[in-house]
Order: C-alpha cells, then sequence, then structure tokens
C-alpha cells in the first residue's frame, strides 16, 4: 500500500469513531508498529509497511474485538472482507462479532472460483485499478446483515464495489469498519465508514 505519498495522507480531519479504552489502547499499538517504507530512488511514493502488526500477539489478541466494537449495536450475520489482507483480518472481526465470514475476491485472481459468484467492478482504486470483487452468491441473501472489514482505505473503491455486492444480494449494509481509513470524509460517510486510524495518525 498504499498511496502513501504525502500528498495522499492528509485527507482526514473528520472525526472518526473510536472505540473506547481498549480501542485506544490498540490504536497507539498500531501506530507504534507501523512504518512507512521509501522503496528507493524510482518511487515516488512512501510505502505502508503493516507486517509489525500480525507478528503482534496483543495487536492480533484485540484488533478483531476493537474493529468489531467500532460497531457494537449493529448485529451483523456476516463480515465480508477482500482480498488478501482480509482473509486474515476478516475472520478476527467475525469472531469478535458473533457473525459469519465470506471472503470477496478479485477476478483473475489466483483463486479460480467454483460455482456462482456475484460481482461488481470498482472505480479506480488507489492503484488506478479497475477490479471486478466479487462473494459466493449462495452465502449472502436478505436476511444478512453485512459488516465490511478492510486493513486500509484509500480512495475506498475497493469497497465500495462490495456494497454494490451486498446490495444487489437483497443483505443489508450495516456499516464498514477498518484499521487505516485515509479516505476523504464523503466516501466515509457514504460507506459508514468507522476506523481506528486516520492518515493523520500515522504521519
Ligand atoms: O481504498 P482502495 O483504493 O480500494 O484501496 C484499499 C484496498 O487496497 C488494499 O488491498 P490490495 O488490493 O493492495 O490487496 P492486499 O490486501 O493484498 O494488500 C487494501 O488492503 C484495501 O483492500
Amino acid at each position: 500500500m498504499k498511496g502513501g505519498t504525502s500528498a495522499g495522507r492528509g485527507w482526514c480531519g473528520i472525526v472518526w469513531h473510536r472505540c473506547p479504552r481498549m480501542g485506544d489502547v490498540l490504536s497507539r499499538r498500531l501506530v507504534e508498529l507501523f512504518h512507512w517504507v521509501d522503496p528507493g530512488p524510482d518511487s515516488s511514493h512512501l510505502v505502508s509497511d503493516t507486517s509489525g502488526w500480525w507478528r503482534d500477539p496483543a495487536v492480533l489478541a484485540g484488533i478483531g474485538p476493537a474493529l468489531a466494537g467500532l460497531f457494537p449495536d449493529a448485529r451483523p450475520t456476516v463480515v465480508v472482507a477482500p482480498e488478501v489482507t482480509g482473509l486474515l483480518l476478516g475472520p478476527l472481526v467475525a469472531v469478535a462479532a458473533g457473525a459469519g465470514f465470506l471472503p470477496a475476491y478479485k477476478m483473475g485472481g489466483q483463486r479460480r472460483r467454483a460455482g456462482p459468484m456475484r460481482w461488481a467492478e470498482t472505480p479506480p482504486d488507489y492503484r488506478g485499478r479497475r477490479l471486478r470483487m466479487g462473494v459466493d452468491a449462495h452465502r449472502l441473501g436478505p436476511a444478512d446483515r453485512v459488516l465490511l472489514v478492510d486493513d486500509w482505505v484509500a480512495t475506498g473503491a475497493q469497497l465500495d464495489a462490495l456494497d454494490q455486492v451486498v446490495r444487489g444480494s437483497g443483505a443489508e449494509l450495516v456499516g464498514a469498519a477498518a484499521v487505516v481509513a485515509t479516505c476523504p470524509p464523503y466516501v466515509a460517510e457514504r460507506l459508514r465508514l468507522r476506523s481506528l486510524l486516520t492518515g493523520d495518525d500515522l504521519d
């Protein structure tokens, strides 16, 4: 990731929802373990390094409850999160929320999908890609209350596509929970996005 140019980090001047106490302790740990990396002279972008989060037992134990805690009254039936990082993060949140987990895949990725899928196309994401994002069509329906989860929301493009997928299935979107949100406020509002950190926290 993640569009880590100095210009790309300054969007969020708004007040984001934070989980009291536990969330604030975790958020400080997330900041301590995060690094911007300069890939070298050929790159105009700093690249985020979040690998320290997953290596840390306290983060691994706390991040699911903290993200689920951003929506304490939402009662989601299912967490939907996009590959690849969402395949790690989504189940942690689902367990904490008492929900199931449904992975969202990118068309053309390594994993061939068998059976019917429900797809939607993203607008250009943080890397300018128009992706097709999809979930197993049999695993989502009108009885579901969906919490979208991601590690980082930059343009919101991937979650926008998943919002379309959810609505197309007849399920209800209860919101989106992210570790970091650097997207414009109007995108956050549209997605009902709450995050533990903003771009300003990671300067
Ligand atoms: O807000 P957006 O512009 O949609 O970008 C955010 C998405 O991009 C990153 O995933 P990426 O596709 O890089 O895959 P990864 O999980 O393998 O890092 C990140 O994990 C989000 O899913």
